[in-house]
């Protein structure tokens, strides 16, 4: 399935998908095995992995978004959101877990549009362009022992995310793959 197939959806909060269920799925099987502790969601959009999270562990969820209108629907879940740019918002060591499923699809600039699909779907020309500075950034919001859950897409270049993750000093272990006529999905789990 392409952006424009996507597209189809014509709404302005990316709704849950395949991707989101195997995240969701692969964050509660690794925080179980992990003490009770304070969790984000970074692009939450309708809110149902932090919810998913919430309803099935003990855990503070928190859950963000650059798009306000995916804040107010993940609010409307009973979630409390912060809006904001990737983990900018949020002071240093304050999350034992940093869950993300970001836009990932790598977009041609001439075919980009501007609307908030477009900031769900679109990683730029590699993919990568949204991956890229949250690897970049998580580790000051993650206590030392705490753990990144990401959703990587075959597209998205699997060995192109776990060395850009080596170079932010994590190592990284796939945790679940399904695969698709289109692509591979993978949950990777990102240690320090
Ligand atoms: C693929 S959607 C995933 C939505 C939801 N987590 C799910 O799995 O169903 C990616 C989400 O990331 C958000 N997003 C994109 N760029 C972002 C950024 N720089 N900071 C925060 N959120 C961002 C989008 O608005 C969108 O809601």
């Amino acid at each position: 399935m392409d952006l424009a197939e996507r597209r189809g959806m014509e709404t302005d909060v990316y709704q849950p998908a395949t991707d989101s269920r195997l995240l969701a799925e692969a964050a509660i099987d690794r925080l179980s095995d992990r003490p009770t502790g304070r969790v984000l969601e970074v692009g939450t959009g309708s809110g149902y992995v932090a919810g998913q999270v919430r309803s099935a562990l003990e855990w503070d969820v928190v859950a963000s978004d650059l798009n306000p209108n995916a804040c107010l629907e993940a609010r409307d879940r009973g979630l409390d959101v912060v809006r904001g740019d990737l983990v900018e918002p949020f002071g240093a060591e304050r999350f034992d877990a940093v869950v993300f499923n970001p836009p990932y699809l790598p977009t041609d600039p001439s075919v980009e549009r501007d609307d908030w699909m477009e900031v769900a779907l679109s990683g730029g020309p590699s993919g990568r362009a949204v991956v890229e500075p949250f690897l970049e950034t998580v580790r000051r919001v993650l206590r030392p022992d705490g753990v990144v859950l990401l959703l990587v897409s075959s597209l998205t270049g699997m060995s192109d995310v776990t060395e850009l993750a080596g170079d932010a000093g994590f190592s990284a272990i796939a945790v679940t793959t399904e695969s698709f006529p289109y692509e591979s999905l993978t949950v990777l789990e990102l240690i320090q």
